[in-house]
C-alpha cells in the first residue's frame, strides 16, 4: 500500500512516459514526487545516483529514464543502447535495494521477446530462441533489468515489479526524422511533406523552429529547408517511409501506459506476479499493451487520413523492417485488472492534435 504522501522518484519525469506517469500519479492525489532532469542527476554516475538516494530516501521508485530510440538508433548505437541501459538500471535498482526502497516499478520492453516468438507473445515467450538482431543490445539490457527486479525480489523478499510496454506514443514523444519511433517519425515527416504542398512556408518555419534538422531552423532560404528534408524522404509530393510496411505492430497511448504502470505500481505485488507452484520457469514480468496490431502501412494510412495529405508515400525497401510481428499477449494485465481504451486511430488524431499546439 502507497500513501498518498508517500516520496515516490520518478526516474525519467521529463520524458514521453515519465512525464505522463507524473501527471497520472499527481491526478489521484499523489503529492510528495520527486524527479530529476539529466541535467541535474546523471544516471551514469553512480557515485551521483548514490548521494541523490541518500538525500533523498524515496519510499518508491519508477524507473522511466532509459536511453530510448527507433529501429535505426538501436541498430547503428548498439554500444549506447546496451551500456547506458545497463548503467541506468544497475545505479538506479541497486541504491534502491541499498536505500531499502519498498517498491520499484521498472520499465522494460516487449523487444525482450525473441524475433520469432510465437504470437501473441505471453511472457512465458522469453529466452526461448534468438532475439531481433537491430535492437539486440537494448533488448539484453531490458532483459537484465527485469531479471534484476525478479532476483532481487526472489532473493531479498523486494516488492519490484518489471512491466515490458509495447509501442508507444504520445505527449512529448521524440520527433526526430532518423532516430525516433515510427508513429512521431512518420506524422512529422507526413505533416513536412503536406507543407511544402501546400505551400505553407509559414508553418514549416515554426515546426524548424521548434525541432531544428541538421542545424537547419526556421530562418534558412527555402531551398536549404528543402535540400535538407529531401535527405529524410521528405519532398513536396512525396514521403519516403522505410522498410516493405509489411511489419505488424502494436501501439499504446503513453497517458495509457502510465495509467497501466500506476495501476501496477498501486495494485500489483510482486508476489501477485508469479505462480510459486510452477516448475522451473516463474516469469515474473507484465506484458503491458492493446493486444491489437496494424501493418505498418495501414499505419500510414491513419496518418495520411488524419493530416488530410494529399501526396504519396514511397517505402525505402533498403531499409530495415526489424521484427516481422510483435503482437502483446495482454492476458495477464487484463487479469491484473488493467484495459487499454484507446484505439490506434483516435491515438493518432490526439496525437497530431498535441503536435499542432506546438509544445516539446
Ligand atoms: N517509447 C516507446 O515506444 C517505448 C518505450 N519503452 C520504455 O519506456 C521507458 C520510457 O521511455 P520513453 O518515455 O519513451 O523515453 P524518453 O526518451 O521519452 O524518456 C527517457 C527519459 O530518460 C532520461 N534519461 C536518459 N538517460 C539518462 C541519464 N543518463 N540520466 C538521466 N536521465 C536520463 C531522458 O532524459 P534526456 O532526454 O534529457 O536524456 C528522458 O527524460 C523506457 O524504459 C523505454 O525503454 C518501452 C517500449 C516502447
Ligand atoms: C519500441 C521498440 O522500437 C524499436 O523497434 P521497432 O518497432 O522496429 O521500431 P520503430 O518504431 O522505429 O519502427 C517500426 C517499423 O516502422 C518502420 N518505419 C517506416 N517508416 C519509418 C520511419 O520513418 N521511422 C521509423 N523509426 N520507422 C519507420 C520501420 O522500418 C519498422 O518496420 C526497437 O528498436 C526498440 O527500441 C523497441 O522497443
Amino acid at each position: 500500500m502507497i500513501n498518498k504522501n508517500a516520496k515516490i522518484y520518478v526516474a525519467g519525469h521529463r520524458g514521453l512516459v515519465g512525464s505522463a506517469i507524473w501527471k497520472n500519479l499527481s491526478d489521484r492525489g499523489f503529492t510528495n514526487l520527486i524527479g530529476r532532469t539529466h541535467a541535474e542527476l546523471d544516471l551514469l554516475d553512480g557515485a551521483a545516483v548514490r548521494a541523490f538516494f541518500d538525500a533523498e530516501r524515496p519510499d518508491a521508485v519508477v524507473l522511466a529514464a532509459a536511453h530510448v530510440g527507433g529501429i535505426m538508433a538501436n541498430s547503428r548505437y548498439r554500444a549506447d543502447f546496451i551500456y547506458q541501459n545497463l548503467q541506468i538500471q544497475q545505479n538506479v535498482i541497486g541504491e534502491s535495494f541499498r536505500h531499502d526502497v519498498q517498491k520499484l516499478l521498472f520499465l522494460g520492453s516487449t523487444c525482450i521477446y525473441p524475433r520469432n516468438a510465437r504470437q501473441p507473445m505471453s511472457e512465458d515467450a522469453l529466452l526461448t530462441s534468438p532475439l531481433e538482431y537491430t535492437n539486440e543490445p537494448y533488448a539484453i539490457a531490458k532483459i537484465a533489468g527485469l531479471k534484476l527486479c525478479e532476483s532481487f525480489s526472489l532473493q531479498y523478499g523486494c516488492n519490484y515489479i518489471a512491466v515490458m510496454p509495447t509501442n508507444l506514443y504520445g505527449p512529448r514523444d521524440n520527433f526526430h526524422l532518423e532516430r525516433s519511433h515510427v508513429l512521431p517519425a512518420m506524422l512529422r515527416k507526413v505533416h513536412l511533406s503536406h507543407l511544402l504542398l501546400e505551400g505553407n512556408e509559414t508553418a514549416l518555419r515554426r515546426d524548424l523552429m521548434l525541432r531544428p534538422v541538421e542545424g537547419i531552423d526556421g530562418q534558412a532560404a527555402m531551398s536549404d529547408i528543402e535540400t535538407v528534408l529531401k535527405k529524410y524522404g521528405i519532398e513536396r509530393e512525396t514521403v519516403m517511409l522505410w522498410g516493405t510496411g509489411t511489419p505488424l505492430r502494436e501501439f499504446l497511448w503513453s497517458e495509457e501506459m502510465a495509467d497501466a504502470s500506476v495501476h501496477v505500481l498501486l495494485n500489483v505485488d510482486f508476489a501477485d506476479t508469479y505462480a510459486p507452484d510452477d516448475t522451473e520457469v516463474r516469469n515474473c514480468h507484465i506484458n503491458v499493451g492493446t493486444g491489437r496490431e496494424h501493418t505498418i502501412r495501414q499505419v500510414a494510412e491513419f496518418v495520411v487520413d488524419t493530416i488530410g495529405y494529399k501526396g504519396e508515400l514511397r517505402w525505402d525497401a533498403s531499409k530495415p523492417d526489424g521484427t516481422p510481428r510483435k503482437l502483446t499477449d495482454v492476458s495477464k494485465l487484463h487479469q491484473l485488472g488493467w484495459h487499454h481504451k484507446i484505439e490506434l486511430q483516435e491515438g493518432v488524431s490526439l496525437l497530431y492534435k498535441w503536435y499542432l499546439k506546438g509544445e516539446l
